[in-house]
């Protein structure tokens, strides 16, 4: 979405997914849409939901796309109605650290599996101009081998990550195609140099950057996202996103489901000051304790693996985890592997949506102590939902119901 529009048309959104046969009574509070405020749902996991993980799209598009072939008439003809969807795959499958989809590049193409990322704006892939010892199995793109790729002459591109990882090249115009979505001319950034950790993670071939142009870092001309690239062949410039622990997710782009999710929408406005998909949340809660109201400044964050929140919520929430404790080797909260970790409620308006306790037991540092996926987000600007949220699912009984976030403008 073009960041010169006003903050009051960027809008970020949490859909309820619940199965598309549903027993569960909705119970919708609604509030004026013109007041921006949110809608709120109160859901219950359907007793007979038994998930589409394995089926259902995401396994239908993987598969087709897994063996580079065209997936069905019926999928593309999604894309001839402006909308596209793609798979998101989590690597390493038992701790999520990253989710990875299918991007085609050039012609003839050549598939490479991204890390996308809503919190960053630089589309940029593993290359053969990179030196042999900076690769690690990963699929490199050559722009030699590519009749649509043409050099962006005398521009260069150099980003450093939160987690202190980076990379730098130069750039070409390309051919870049998602779930059958395409820009026709898209800045792609070629690595001519990756930091190590990008070099040992033999899965990822690269980011596509899906915050706003204001923070992309190709230079002298800072260059356009895919997504504001894209956005005038969508049905609606909007893109949902919905990633599953330890299991397949979608991008969805150019449109909402409506047969995906029941209940009503909430709708938070997007302040785009910092380049990010930043709004407020409203409040949170530690398991079964009061809810807490307080607006807390937070960017959707897909390239993030875990959740960060200010210290006095991050300190609330580990109150209620016996053994808890700050482990200055890692610089984070850690806590016994056998601690019940109660669930994280957070507020988006006046939705509320939850975070199992399981998934804040994020991995083993040794044989009996585990690390949070919810850490301080002290000395940044804003808290950062990442992936410990966005692939949050209530009732995990066996029934349970997934946060699809949407980012645009409804
Ligand atoms: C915005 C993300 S980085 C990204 N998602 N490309 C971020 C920034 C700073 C820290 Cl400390 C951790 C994460």
């Amino acid at each position: 979405m073009a960041p010169s529009l006003s903050l009051a048309s960027q809008f970020v959104y949490i859909l309820s997914l619940l199965p598309l046969v549903t027993a569960a009574p909705i119970e919708e509070v609604l509030a004026p849409r013109n007041e921006q405020q949110s809608f709120s749902v109160s859901q219950v996991p359907n007793p007979r939901w038994k998930g589409i993980d394995g089926a259902g799209p995401a396994a239908l598009l993987r598969t087709f796309y897994k063996y580079h072939a065209q997936p069905p008439a019926a999928a593309r003809k999604a894309v001839e109605n402006g909308t596209g969807t793609v798979t998101a795959s989590p690597y390493p499958a038992e701790y999520d650290r990253e989710y990875l989809s299918p991007v085609s590049l050039g012609t003839p193409a050549q598939i490479l599996d991204l890390d996308f990322d809503t919190g960053s704006s630089d589309l940029w892939v593993f290359s053969s101009a990179l030196p042999k010892s900076q690769t690690g199995g990963q699929t490199l793109y050559s722009p030699g081998n590519s009749s649509t790729s043409s050099v962006l002459e005398n521009h260069t591109w150099s980003i450093r990550y939160g987690d202190g990882s980076g990379s730098s090249g130069t750039v070409v115009n390309e051919l870049v195609t998602i779930g059958g979505i395409s820009a026709r001319r898209q800045a792609l950034e070629i690595a001519t140099q990756v930091s190590g950790s990008f070099t040992q993670d033999a899965a990822s071939d690269g980011l596509l950057g899906l915050a706003f142009n204001s923070i992309n870092t190709v230079r002298p001309t800072p260059q356009k996202t895919w997504f504001d690239n894209v956005q005038s062949s969508l049905a609606a410039p909007l893109f949902t996103v919905n990633l599953k622990k330890a299991a397949v997710g979608l991008y969805t782009f150019g449109a909402i489901d409506s047969k995906a999710h029941t209940g009503s929408i909430a709708y938070a406005p997007v302040n785009t000051k910092n380049g990010f998909w930043q709004f407020p949340l409203t409040g949170y809660a530690v398991g079964t304790g009061k809810f807490s109201n307080s607006s807390i400044d937070v960017i959707a964050d897909t390239g993030t693996t875990l959740l960060m929140l200010p210290t006095n919520v991050v300190d609330a929430y580990y109150k209620g985890v016996k053994g808890a404790y700050y482990d200055t080797e890692y610089g984070a909260m850690v806590f016994p592997c056998t601690a019940k970790m109660p669930d994280f409620i957070f507020g988006l308006g006046s939705y509320r949506g939850s975070v199992p306790g399981s998934f804040i037991s994020y991995g083993q540092i040794n044989t009996s102590t585990c690390y949070g996926g919810l850490q301080s987000s002290e000395g940044l600007p804003f808290g950062i939902l990442g992936d410990i949220l966005l692939k949050a699912q209530e009732g995990n009984d066996g029934t349970w119901s997934t946060f699809e976030i949407g980012l645009g403008k409804p």
